[in-house]
């Protein structure tokens, strides 16, 4: 990762936006709809930012959205990248190590997923206990840069206990029926097959998904606390006996947008 590119993306975002955003939003498939709540938004497409790679994928947007969310300052990936569009993982995790060299210092990622724990419903949000990076990589191989973050970091706390429990709380407030899980991180762009559905849930996978791993790893790297929420978009193969499409993905999420929205603003509040 070239520290030289991530200070010239966060110069170049800086002179948009003169206020440091204290969280970072990464917005998963059909949920981008939460930056559209942001009050006096200053929108970067990302083809105008220097090393940014752009969104190819139905549902994800691809702009950066700066501004006022219930009161704190915060930026929002409306869109994000995956591994199995094609880029490396730095390009993936790139827009994290912006953040961080923006100022923010709470990330929350948000991602559609599959259920893989057979008790979840299609439309249930989960709370990210912990992950499993089952994508065969990891961001951070190759050469550490001590500017960056530590060689070895320690991944036993990767989603911040304190906000997790910060955010069951709200979910009680709140009404919402909130699951909490581990997600899997596959590398996609297959869905996962009934047997492979079957491994993850001997392994303590209750949501799988093919994001979310690559760019918390690297948050962790940076020193930043994350929360996680799935949006559990259909359960995953094998359980319902019937083809997965994308089209349902985006159809799920649009379903339950209004508790999700009402939900990570809450979240965000909280945070200020
Ligand atoms: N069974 C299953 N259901 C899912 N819903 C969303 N995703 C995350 C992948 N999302 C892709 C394709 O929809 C778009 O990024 C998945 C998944 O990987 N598996």
């Amino acid at each position: 990762m070239d520290v030289n590119k991530i200070v010239n993306a966060a110069s170049f975002l800086k002179e948009k936006y003169s206020k440091v955003p204290k969280i970072g939003l990464i917005l998963g498939s059909g949920l981008g709809v939460l930056a559209d709540e942001i009050i006096e938004p200053v929108k970067i497409p990302y083809n105008e930012i220097p090393d940014f790679p752009v969104s190819t994928v139905e549902g994800h947007a691809g702009q950066l959205v700066f501004g006022d969310l219930n009161g704190v300052d915060v930026v929002a990936m409306q869109g994000r990248f995956h591994y199995y569009e094609g880029y490396s993982f730095d390009k993936v995790t790139f827009p994290v190590r912006v953040m961080k060299e923006l100022g923010v210092e709470i990330l929350i990622v948000t991602n559609a997923a599959g259920g893989v724990n057979e008790s979840f419903t299609p439309g249930d949000l989960m709370l990210i206990s912990d992950h499993i990076n089952n994508m065969g990589s990891n961001p951070l191989i190759g050469p550490n840069d001590s500017k960056l973050g530590v060689r070895f970091p320690d991944m036993s706390e990767a989603y911040a206990k304190d906000l997790r429990k910060a955010a069951k709380e709200i979910a009680q407030q709140l009404n919402i029926n909130v699951k909490e899980g581990v997600y899997v991180g596959n590398t996609g762009p297959t869905y996962e097959t009934p047997a492979e559905v079957r491994l993850l849930r001997v392994l303590g996978g209750d949501a799988v998904g093919m994001s979310t791993v690559p760019e918390v790893i690297v948050a962790r790297h940076a020193g930043l606390k994350v929360l996680g929420i799935s949006c559990i978009s259909n359960m995953a193969a094998g359980i319902l006996d019937q083809p997965l499409n994308h089209e349902e993905v985006i159809e799920t999420t649009e379903k339950v947008k209004k508790d999700f929205l009402q939900y990570v603003k809450a979240l965000v509040k909280n945070m200020a």
